[in-house]
């Protein structure tokens, strides 16, 4: 089995564990270096996992993953470097860093040291993640096909070349924000009316999530079965013209188009 060492236990660190786990990935082959003590200990509690430094955690593992802040990269490879790493042994960086390039890691390690970048997001806690994978200079088909296949297990997986990567990050590694602003403004909204915000809260879950099955299951577009529900002269129709005249197609465009930005922002400022 493969050994992955998760380095730093944050919200995206978690999730991968989480969902890892409960793919049926075994604990004796996870290890975790979280530079929070506290924080090491909760993960050591909730999953079993062996929490240990960088350096112990990425001399034994095949695989080592990056999750700590974009800032907080180059510090953490400073770590991993002190360590022998192996290139011989096929070991790899994978990294879910926001923004930072393959190309500031790779002269930072062993020459030819293979590293492949990833845009997860954190429905991989319940196996529903997309992880969006783009190979460094060094990183080969099989290094690849060695993310992919852990990754998975936890998703869906998808391969692009790294410069689309900061567009990426704005769809579908911050996305799951979006719908969860969409969901407590919905439950808000379901409130207002006089609905019990238990009631609200069971209906827009569970709208989100048969709309989502819709989306997934479907031939149809996104437009088709929105067409669907908006009767002539109906209810829908009078929501998505208030939707519209507040702009809400334009803040989309801006909002991903500000977290493109702040991806970009983020690689160059994670020296
Ligand atoms: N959250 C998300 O939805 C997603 C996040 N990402 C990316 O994942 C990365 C982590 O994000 P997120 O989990 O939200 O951040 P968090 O701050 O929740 O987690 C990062 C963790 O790493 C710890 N840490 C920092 N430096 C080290 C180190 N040298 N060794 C061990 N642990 C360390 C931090 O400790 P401390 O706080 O004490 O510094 C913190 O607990 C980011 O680069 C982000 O861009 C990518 C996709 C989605
Ligand atoms: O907000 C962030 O910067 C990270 C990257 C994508 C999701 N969370």
């Amino acid at each position: 089995m493969t050994r992955i060492a998760v380095i730093g236990g944050g919200r995206i660190g978690e999730a991968l564990i989480a969902g890892l786990l409960e793919s049926g990935h075994a604990v004796r082959d996870l290890v975790v270096a979280e530079k929070s003590e506290a924080r090491a200990k909760e993960i050591a509690k909730e999953f079993g996992v062996l929490t240990t430094t960088v350096g112990d955690a990425s001399e034994g593992a095949d695989v080592i993953v990056l999750a700590v802040k974009p800032a907080d990269v180059e510090a953490a490879l400073t770590e991993i470097t002190k360590i022998e790493l192996d290139g011989d042994r096929e070991q790899l960086i994978v990294s879910l860093a926001a923004g930072v390039p393959t190309a500031k890691f790779e002269p930072k390690l062993p020459a030819g040291f293979p590293v492949v970048r990833v845009m997860p997001n954190t429905p991989m806690l319940v196996g529903e993640g997309v992880s969006v994978l783009a190979p460094g200079k060094y990183a080969r088909a099989e290094h690849l096909e060695l993310v992919r296949s852990i990754l998975s297990a936890v998703g869906k997986v998808v391969v692009v070349k790294e410069n689309q990567l900061d567009a990426v990050t704005a769809v579908s590694g911050s996305g799951p924000a979006y719908f969860f602003l969409v969901a407590e403004a919905m439950i808000d909204a379901g409130v207002g009316l006089g609905l019990s915000r238990d009631v609200a809260s069971a209906l827009v879950v569970q709208t989100m999530v048969g709309s989502g099955a819709m989306l997934d299951r479907s031939d149809e577009s996104a437009s088709e079965l929105r067409y669907a529900v908006t009767s002539p002269g109906g209810t829908t129709a009078a929501a998505v013209r208030e939707l519209e005249r507040k702009g809400v197609r334009a803040a989309f465009f801006d909002a991903l188009g500000a977290a493109n930005a702040r991806s970009i922002e983020m690689g160059i400022t994670a020296e």
